[in-house]
């Protein structure tokens, strides 16, 4: 019984302690079970948290590259080509997850042609394009385009190049970011010109600011942005390389999504990588229950404005491969016993808390590792941005200087090579001194005064300064300070860039010296002689002073333009500019309206008053002889007046009269002055009226000719006959020639109406002759329009063989001056004329400035006396002297002479005794038509 109590006992003992052994092992189990699971979570954190540190300190870096480049453009502020191709060169080698490296630069539409222009010297076709449909095609009209300028390489990048980023919303937006912060940013996943695939890219962009210096407000951010840089990163491939880079992507457990946007979904996935075990996801499947769950995380951080988000996830995995010994100990539980099992719990409790242990120390000292390895990549960065910074400094074209903000006067404390280049002063030189040295006696004193004021103020500034060189040159520079901070935001120093602009200051000064002068004279030009004008006319109402705006017109300049050319005209133009600027004062002005126009303003001077000799001194300034490629010109000019206040009280009225009376002046004979008068306006009205009438009055047959006799002295008989042209107006009735005459050579239309008076002369004279006045013979007044035709002998030719005239009965009137304006190229188309047996008359003779020396070697028939000197013959000395003497003149050179306006019988005495030949006049007869002309012949009575 006890026995049997005794083996119950056992048994119970046994069944108890079996019991209680599979109790213990099935709580040992538990418990190991946990145990392996916090390892394994433990071990997935760590490989996930070492792929989230790699990938976001590898998109830092990348932004980091792009600060550089940024500050390598600022610096050296506008490289060209190579040069930033030779800078990012070993940045691409070095960060080879970099696709690409771009400047983008705005340009305005009116500069696209010259820009598309200057580029295509570097790259042939070069043009300004946009993505248009996924397709790159030129770039539709805008006002402006942000243009992707450089970008390196060149090679894979190409399609970029010319691409305007303004039709881009995604750029666009984080360019305004970028403002918005004063930071780089970064663009979501975009589809990239350049890239074929389907790979979407990234652009991390900073802006480029005017002067290299950062605003410190978005709003001047905004204003002084010239463009950008940026770094284009195509995001698989960086994350890939990244991640390869650390070999990372060994392990095939681990699988990765990275996201780039607001939300972690389908649409921002950038990056997939799928472990092993993924992969054959159909297996997994199938086995089920016997693999755990996957453990995953994700983490989200961000870069350069956009948030990036990391799942990580570790594969399903095999529950006896991670419970293999709790499994183990379940078995041997079963077999051992509570003691075993006892044992058991606390050896695992041990190994537990041993294990736990080694798992904590493990991780902190990869923690400390990691972080010792970070501070060393993070330092190494640092100092390779520092040297990269120093070198682009020391490299930059434009001079950079570093001022202490802490001591008085703020003495220069750093410049590099450019600033010896650019001012030459070596740094011994100038550190420790003020910048003020560079400032000359005459440098704005306000310039360097407020970069003073923004240095106290500890603010940035921009300044154009005219400095001097150490050589004593001029040294025109575009200024830029900003303050620089330490850590705790004190300002320590002052960083300054200095660009030499002295070339493009002169280059504006040329500008505008070429804008106000008259390129071909160098006297001021039109617009700045309404300037000038405006000046004189407020000092002279400032004075109560009086001013003489001098119209001035070279006479017949279009004569010698259309014989020796415009080189010759050219010539001229510059001659008269030299003498009419030294024929006046210096405070007066000269200035060249356009062609040969000419403008003076004479102000009254206190000691000064204006006086018409002035006048007489430009005239003579003008007609003193001219020599031009073998010719001698005798140019005159006509001068207008109008003075002010009385004739006009603005620049406008003043001209508009002077012209006028110009004009009058013109009509009068030329080479004179004329004052306005308030009737010459009447006459410029009137002439604007005839000028339409006479372009139809030839059509319309409303010109006729009068002819008036010449009387040979000696016989006393009518010899010739001077055809002069009249113009039976419909409204104004008959129209004297000297009313048209000068506006038909202006319009051309003498040409057509010269040739009309030639023939008709020619016809009427050959009728006379046929009807019996055999010796009777025209004289046809020839004005400058024909005298330069081409063809002038030709059609004279033709008219005298059509009419039948004989040459000899024609005579041709020049005036003196026509001949005088280029002698050689008159004596040549008198020679022709010549030759032709028609005679020549030097009409007007007396008034031009006739050259003794060159009268003799015209072939002329005869001198005119101009009827000026006739009119006063009696009561003038002078006029009678100059009369004789002309007569005297025409006897030595054999010419016949005859006097034109005789009107009384004083005159004609005085002319008979002197021994001229014919007379004209009204003494005889007024012109007259021709069949009165022709009683004339008929009366055959000795007039005189
Ligand atoms: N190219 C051309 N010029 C022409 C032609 N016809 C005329 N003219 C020129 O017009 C100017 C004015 O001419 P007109 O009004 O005909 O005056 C002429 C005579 O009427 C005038 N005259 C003649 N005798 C006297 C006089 O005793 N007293 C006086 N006060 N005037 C007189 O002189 C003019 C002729 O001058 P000129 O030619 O110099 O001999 C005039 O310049 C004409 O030349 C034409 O067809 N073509």
């Amino acid at each position: 019984m006890r026995r049997v109590i005794n083996k119950l006992g056992a048994t119970l003992s046994a069944s108890l302690t079996l019991m209680l052994g599979l109790c213990a092992t099935t709580l040992v189990f538990i418990a190991t079970s946990r145990l392996e699971d916090d390892a394994v979570n433990l071990d997935f954190e760590r490989r996930a948290a070492l792929r989230t540190f790699t990938v976001q300190r590898g998109l830092e870096e990348a932004v980091q590259v792009l600060s550089v480049i940024n500050h390598f453009y600022a610096t050296v502020g506008d490289p060209t080509r190579q040069q930033f191709r030779n800078f990012t060169k070993p940045l691409l080698e070095r960060y080879p997850y970099v696709r690409a490296f771009s400047v983008q630069r705005f340009v305005a539409d009116d500069d696209r042609p010259v820009f598309e222009a200057l580029r295509q010297g570097a790259v042939p076709d070069f043009e300004i394009t946009a993505l248009i449909d996924g397709k790159v095609e030129r770039a539709p009209q805008l006002p402006f385009y942000l243009v992707v300028d450089y970008v390196e390489p060149l090679d894979g990048n190409r399609a970029a190049l010319g691409l305007d980023l303004t039709g881009n919303p995604v750029i666009m937006q984080a360019l305004e970011m970028a403002l918005a912060s004063g930071r780089p940013a970064s663009t979501l996943p975009i589809r990239l010109a350049q890239s074929s695939s389907d790979q979407r890219g990234l652009l991390v962009l900073q802006p480029v600011y005017r002067g290299g210096v950062q605003p410190d407000n978005p709003a001047a951010r905004r204003a002084a942005m010239t463009g950008d840089t940026a770094v284009v990163l195509q995001a698989t491939e960086l994350v890939q390389k990244i991640l390869d880079g650390a070999g990372l992507l060994d392990d095939d457990q681990i699988s990765l999504r990275i996201f780039v946007g607001p939300k972690a979904d389908e649409s921002s996935l950038v990056y997939r990588h799928d472990s092993a075990m993924e992969q054959s996801h159909g297996q997994l499947t199938a086995l089920g229950n016997l693999f755990s769950e996957p453990s995953s995380t994700m983490t989200s951080f961000d870069i350069a404005g956009q948030t990036w988000h990391m799942g990580i996830s570790i594969a399903p995995h095999s529950v006896f491969a991670d419970h293999y010994g709790s499994l183990l100990i379940l078995l041997a539980g079963v077999i051992s016993s509570l003691l075993g099992a006892a044992y058991l719990r606390a050896l695992s409790m041990r190994s537990y808390r041993v294990q736990r242990l080694v798992e904590e120390k493990t991780a902190e000292l990869r923690h400390t590792n990691a972080l010792l390895s970070d501070d060393i990549k993070a330092r190494r960065l640092a100092e390779r941005a520092l040297q990269l910074r120093h070198q682009a400094i020391e490299a930059s074209a434009n001079a950079t200087i570093i001022l202490s903000a802490q001591a008085p006067d703020y003495p220069i404390e750093y410049v590099n090579p450019a600033f010896g280049r650019i001012t030459g002063y070596s740094p011994d030189e100038v550190v420790g001194q003020s910048i003020r040295f560079l400032e000359g006696r005459d440098s704005d004193p306000g310039g360097f005064e407020t970069v003073w004021i923004a240095m106290r103020e500890k603010r940035e500034h921009n300044v154009v300064l005219r400095n001097y060189h150490k050589d004593g040159s001029e040294l025109w520079n575009d200024f830029y300070i900003a303050p620089v901070k330490d850590d705790n935001g004190a300002v320590t120093h002052f960083v300054a860039a200095l660009y030499d602009i002295t070339s493009m200051k002169r280059y504006e000064a040329e500008l505008e010296f070429q804008a106000s002068r008259d390129t071909l004279t160098g006297l001021i030009n039109r617009h700045m002689l309404r300037h000038h004008l405006d000046q004189a006319i407020g000092n002279a109402e400032r004075q109560k002073q009086a001013l003489w705006l001098v119209f001035v017109d070279l006479d017949r300049f279009k004569f010698v333009n259309d014989t020796l050319g415009h080189k010759a005209g050219d010539t001229l133009l510059r001659t008269v500019a030299g003498r009419l600027r030294a024929a006046v004062r210096e405070a007066d002005t000269v200035a060249r309206l356009g062609g040969d126009e000419f403008i003076m303003i004479l102000p009254e001077q206190d000691e000064l008053t204006l006086d018409t000799r002035s006048l007489q001194r430009i005239m003579d300034a003008v007609a003193a002889p001219i020599t031009l490629g073998g010719h001698t010109l005798f140019m005159t000019c006509s001068i207008g007046v109008a003075c002010y206040p009385a004739d006009g009280t603005d620049g406008e009225t003043l001209i508009k009269h002077a012209d006028i009376a110009m004009y009058r002046g013109k009509q009068t004979g030329r080479n004179n002055f004329q004052f306005y008068t308030p009737a010459m306006n009447e006459q410029a009205l009137e002439r604007l009226r005839i000028e339409g009438d006479l372009r139809s009055a030839l059509d319309n047959n409303e010109f006729l000719l009068h002819y008036q006799p010449k009387v040979d002295l000696a016989s006393g008989r009518i010899v010739g006959s001077e055809a002069l042209i009249r113009w039976q107006h419909p409204q104004l009735g008959m129209v004297s020639p000297a009313r048209f005459i000068g506006l038909a050579e202006e319009t051309g239309l003498i040409l057509p109406i010269g040739a009309w008076v030639l023939r008709t002369a020619c016809v009427q004279c050959r009728r006379w002759q046929l009807d019996g006045h055999d010796d009777i013979s025209v004289s046809v007044n020839l004005s400058v329009g024909q005298f330069l035709q081409k063809d002038l002998v030709i059609s004279i030719a033709d008219v005298l063989e059509d009419t039948g005239l004989p040459p000899a009965s024609l005579e041709l009137e020049l005036t003196e001056s026509l001949m005088m304006t280029d002698v050689e190229h008159a004596i040549g188309i008198l020679t022709g004329l010549k030759e032709l047996g028609v005679r020549l008359s030097i009409d007007d003779f007396g008034t031009g400035y006739s050259s003794l020396a060159y009268l003799k070697r015209f072939p002329i028939d005869v001198l005119k006396i101009d009827r000026s000197f006739v009119r006063d013959i009696t009561i003038d000395a002078d006029d009678a002297a100059i009369t004789a003497s002309i007569i005297s003149l025409a006897r030595h050179l054999k010419l016949r002479v005859i006097a034109e306006g005789v009107e009384t019988d004083e005159q004609l005495d005085y002319l008979r005794h002197y021994g001229c030949d014919e007379i004209q006049g009204y003494l005889f007869s007024p012109p007259v038509p021709a069949e009165k002309f022709e009683q004339l012949l008929r009366q055959e009575r000795a007039v005189v």
